[in-house]
Formats: C-alpha cells, sequence, structure tokens
C-alpha cells in the first residue's frame, strides 16, 4: 500500500495582480513533501511568479499560500523554511568556493570547524568534494551551478525552489545535471520545485507537474498521465508531438463512448480516453506519433489498420519521421519509427499499411 505523503505547500485560490494584470488566475494545488515536482509552461503563463509567491519574494492579492502548514501571509522570505536557486548563477566571483558555498550561514555563529564541515559536505552533494580553495570564477557554468546549489542546501530548507537553473548550459551539460539534481533529491530528501518552460526537462525530472496556461494550471498531473492522456489539446500539443483527426461521438455510455474518426472508422474508447471537460466545440481525437506503425511487406495484418500515403520522410539516424496521409483525411499524421538495421525507408508518394492502437486515442470534445 503507497501512504499518500503529507502536504508541503498548499496554494488556496491565489491570485495576483500586477497593477490591472492577473497574472494568478486562482491557483489550488497541493505540493507533497519530497516531491520533486514541476511548474511547466511557455513564457509568460506565471510560472515564476508563482515560485516567487513560495518564496515570499511576491506578495500575492488574495487567496493563500501555506508551507508546512502554516499560513505564509505577513512571514518575510528569510523567514520561510525555502532557499531559491537562480537561472544566473548569482555566486561571488571574488570569493572562494567555500566562501560562496559557506555565505549563508555567515550569521549563523559556527564554529571555524563546524562550518568547514557543513560546507564539505554539501560540496560533496553537489560533486564538488575538494574545490573549496578554488576561485569561483574559474568555474565552467556547470560547476557554478553545483555551487550555488551547494549554497542553498547547506541551510537545509524544507523546500528547495529552482528557477530555470539548468538553462543557461549546453544540451550535454543540462542532461547531465538534471540526472544529478534528481539523484541528489533523492539523497537529501527535500521537496524540490522546479520552474522549467522545457517539456522534456519537466517528464525527466518530476514526480509531479503543474502545466500552466496564462494564469492558470491546466492540468497536474505524474509525467506518464500527462503525456498520455492529457485533458486538452493544447496540454497535448505543449508535451511532445501530437496528431489530431476530427472525430464525432456516436454513442456515450457506462461502456464506453463510441465515435468515429475521421482515416480510423469506429472504434469504442474506455471513459479514461477522454479525460478533459467537454467544451463543445466539436470532437477530436488525438494519438501521440509513435503509437503507429507503418506495417512492411510480409508483416502480419494489425487489429486495427488503415491504408495511407507517404508525404514525407525524415530520417533522424535512430528514428524516421513519416508525415502520412490518411485516406480520408485533410490532413498528415505524423509516424515516428525507431529504425531497424535492414528495413527499407519508405518513398514520398508509397502506399503503406498503418497499424494502431485504440488504446492510444485521446479523445477532445
Ligand atoms: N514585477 C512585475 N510587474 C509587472 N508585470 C509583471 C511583473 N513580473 C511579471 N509580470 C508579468 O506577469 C506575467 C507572468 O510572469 P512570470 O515571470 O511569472 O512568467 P513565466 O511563466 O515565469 O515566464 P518566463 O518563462 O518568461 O519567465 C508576465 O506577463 C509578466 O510580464
Amino acid at each position: 500500500m503507497t501512504v499518500e505523503k503529507p502536504t508541503m505547500i498548499e496554494f488556496r485560490d491565489v491570485h495576483k495582480y500586477y497593477g490591472d494584470y492577473h497574472a494568478l488566475r486562482g491557483i489550488t494545488a497541493k505540493i507533497r513533501a519530497g516531491e520533486f515536482f514541476s511548474l511547466l509552461g511557455p513564457s509568460g503563463c506565471g510560472k515564476t511568479t508563482l515560485l516567487r509567491t513560495i518564496a515570499g519574494f511576491e506578495g500575492i492579492s488574495s487567496g493563500a499560500v501555506m508551507i508546512d502548514g502554516k499560513h505564509m501571509e505577513g512571514v518575510p522570505a528569510n523567514k520561510r523554511p525555502t532557499n531559491m536557486v537562480f537561472q544566473s548563477y548569482a555566486i561571488f566571483p571574488h570569493l572562494t568556493v567555500a566562501q560562496n558555498v559557506g555565505f549563508g550561514l555567515r550569521r549563523a555563529n559556527l564554529a571555524k570547524d563546524e562550518l568547514a564541515r557543513r560546507v564539505g559536505e554539501a560540496l560533496e552533494m553537489v560533486g564538488l568534494k575538494g574545490y573549496g580553495a578554488r576561485a569561483a570564477h574559474a568555474l565552467s557554468g556547470g560547476q557554478r551551478q553545483r555551487v550555488a546549489l551547494a549554497r542553498a542546501l547547506i541551510l537545509k530548507p524544507k523546500v528547495l525552489l529552482l528557477d530555470e537553473p539548468l538553462s543557461a548550459l549546453d544540451k550535454k551539460m543540462r542532461e547531465q545535471m538534471q540526472v544529478e539534481l534528481i539523484k541528489l533529491q533523492r539523497q537529501v530528501g527535500i521537496t524540490f520545485i522546479l520552474v522549467t518552460h522545457d517539456q522534456e526537462e519537466a517528464l525527466v525530472m518530476s514526480d509531479r507537474i503543474a502545466v500552466m496556461f496564462e494564469g492558470e494550471i491546466a492540468q497536474l498531473a505524474d509525467p506518464e498521465t500527462l503525456y498520455r492522456r492529457p485533458n486538452s489539446k493544447k496540454v497535448a500539443d505543449f508535451i511532445g508531438t501530437m496528431n489530431f483527426l476530427p472525430a464525432e461521438i456516436l454513442s456515450e455510455g457506462p461502456g464506453g463512448i463510441e465515435i468515429e474518426a475521421q482515416g480510423l472508422g469506429r472504434v469504442t474508447l474506455a471513459p479514461d480516453q477522454a479525460p478533459g471537460a467537454a467544451s463543445g466545440q466539436g470532437a477530436t481525437v488525438g494519438f501521440r506519433p509513435e503509437t503507429l506503425t507503418i506495417l512492411f511487406e510480409g508483416q502480419p495484418t494489425a487489429e486495427r489498420e488503415s491504408m495511407g500515403t507517404i508525404e514525407e520522410v525524415v530520417y533522424y539516424g535512430d528514428m524516421t519521421y513519416y508525415d502520412v496521409r490518411l485516406d480520408g483525411t485533410a490532413s498528415p499524421t505524423r509516424i515516428s519509427m525507431r529504425n531497424v538495421f535492414g528495413r527499407p525507408v519508405l518513398d514520398i508518394g508509397a502506399r503503406a499499411r498503418i497499424a494502431w492502437s485504440a488504446g492510444a486515442l485521446v479523445l477532445f470534445r
């Protein structure tokens, strides 16, 4: 049996105005203790503002922010059990690594060897054991970000707030730091809240993700649910690539929803395949590119098959993307296939049998 973890952060109908601008529009959510939680959304959706309301850098216009069961109204940033790591490294270049890491403890009046022990412990956590005496200005971008992390962790906050901490790093370094951050979070066990506009980063790192658009949380779920069962076309499109085809709802009952979709025909969907609320704007089915397969000559008939014509072929080494016009549809469907050595790559204009899976469809209505 899994026991639900206690709540660490709670937002109760939080609104925030900057003058006339309504930046947060009724945020209600709970973040669990020990969770790696991400706020994901496009630029300007309010994710940084929401993070700053936790830290106390930003007041709220109405509603409540609770941390560990306590109301945060009137509690200044330096009295909150949180610490923030910023996108820009914000370390002092003229100090050593150890002086930077110990900076937050300067007022704690620790004995010299106790301070050195805590600094050493924090540096080891972030993989910088033995770097204490180095000059901070001589570090690489990734190392500076580790110093910033160590400086935040040494204060033993209950919640670590991370504002796009990896966005200044190159792709390789970013991917490496993502894995290290996950390991670090597991090791220290404190709540991490990450702001990112990078959907892949959020999927890789998070226990749960809140997808935000225009000051609201559009969906809050674990990565797999967000990917497989997005509750709107907007969320589906923001997280990865999704194909959409028009559909008609024929009947709806406890046994499922029967639809007729362009290019696919009649399908019965389980209730969980329509996770979003009805908007009354007509129905659409969505499906991910990797849930379709081109059947090559000699491959057996699949349970669900449609015919189509190849319109575009994009070779990616390990993968090939095919844009295929399924018969009876008005727009191409993207299919991504892992390349198997020796298998032919189809040409533009070729006819193809396409296998798909009814369970991979999501209905938006
Ligand atoms: N101090 C401020 N005064 C006025 N408007 C602000 C202020 N801070 C943020 N905003 C506005 O509020 C909205 C949300 O900003 P926020 O920084 O939270 O977005 P974001 O999702 O973090 O975007 P980004 O990824 O670009 O940082 C934006 O439209 C922004 O212009």
